[in-house]
């Protein structure tokens, strides 16, 4: 079942076309990568998924409703902007409180126990917390918010490797409990490939892809061993990533079906393609 409907949408700054003719269906309860390179226009998009701004042609629902000024809808998504726009001089507790004034459902209990988690400290104000913990902060609203749809811009921004970890940990097990629908963008490829259902690709304004995690990855492949073995059996494939250590030598090689009988007999290796080296490959001009 669809959710969200972007139809034809145009989004012009002056001269810059930020977004051309995108048209996308998001489907409920999945888990969506929007990806792209800087400038892309990912911001742009959900800054329109969310009323922030105004298409300049097409139109966007939820529910087949209109996003533009529907307060109904609009209740459905929490939205974690990239920019911070809570104020400053307010303690992470009040804002906890006040979220809970937008977002009835919005559960107490669980954004204390996760600040407990990520050691946020709930009687900090907002101009004291670290990119880091703004960053957490910023996720646990959206986690607690129990909204139908989630939008997360950048969520693991200045976070270090455990916690951003832990936070991809912990918005699989929200999912699980509570099936929702979440747009998630970031840079960040590798790591969240895992959480990942589906992925929008958009480089230049324009929509390149929106295909399933599975589908893409299994249009292709890792080749390693012996460097002058690698460069045997990739003649004629396309290849992309290639990396050296020493004699060593891995590629990815695309759209193509891997020779089994040749690969033993030159005794190499293969394994899972990685997303980020594909995204490279889709975006490269
Ligand atoms: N308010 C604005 N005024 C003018 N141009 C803008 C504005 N916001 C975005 N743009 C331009 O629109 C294009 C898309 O920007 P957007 O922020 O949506 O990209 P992005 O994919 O989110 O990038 P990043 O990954 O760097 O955050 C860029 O060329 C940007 O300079």
């Amino acid at each position: 079942m669809s959710v969200i409907v972007v139809k034809g949408i145009t989004k012009q700054y002056g001269t810059t076309t930020a977004l051309e003719n995108v048209n996308i269906t998001i489907e409920a309860n999945k888990i969506y990568g929007l990806l792209g390179r800087n400038g892309a226009g990912k911001t742009t998009l959900l800054n329109l998924l969310t009323n922030k701004i105004f298409p300049t042609n097409g139109a966007i629902t939820v529910e087949g409703k209109s996003v533009v000024e529907n307060d109904e809808v609009l209740g459905k998504i929490f939205y974690m902007m990239e920019r911070n726009l809570y104020p400053e001089g307010l303690k992470v507790k009040e804002i906890f409180k006040w979220t809970k004034k937008i977002y009835p459902l919005f559960d107490m209990e669980y954004a204390n126990g996760l600040a407990n988690k990520f050691e946020l400290k709930v009687n900090k104000k907002i101009k004291e917390l670290s990119t880091g913990y703004t960053s957490i902060f910023k996720a646990i609203l959206a986690l607690s918010s129990n909204a139908k749809i989630l939008i997360l811009d950048e969520p693991v921004l200045g976070l270090d490797a455990y916690h951003r970890d832990l936070l991809y940990k912990e918005i699989l097990s929200n999912y699980i409990q509570e099936p929702k629908t979440i747009i998630i963008s970031t840079h960040l490829i590798e790591e969240i490939s895992d959480i990942l259902e589906e992925v929008i690709i958009i480089k230049e304004g324009k929509l390149v892809l929106k295909d399933s995690v599975e589908t893409l990855l299994s249009s292709a492949y890792r080749v390693s061993g012996e460097a002058s073995k690698v460069d045997i059996y990739i003649k004629g494939r396309t290849c992309l990533g290639e990396e050296t250590i020493g004699k060593y030598k891995s590629v990815t090689v695309l759209n193509d079906q891997r020779n089994e009988a040749l690969a033993k007999e030159m005794d190499l290796e293969f394994n899972k393609a990685e997303l980020q080296k594909l995204f490279i490959s889709l975006t490269n001009s």
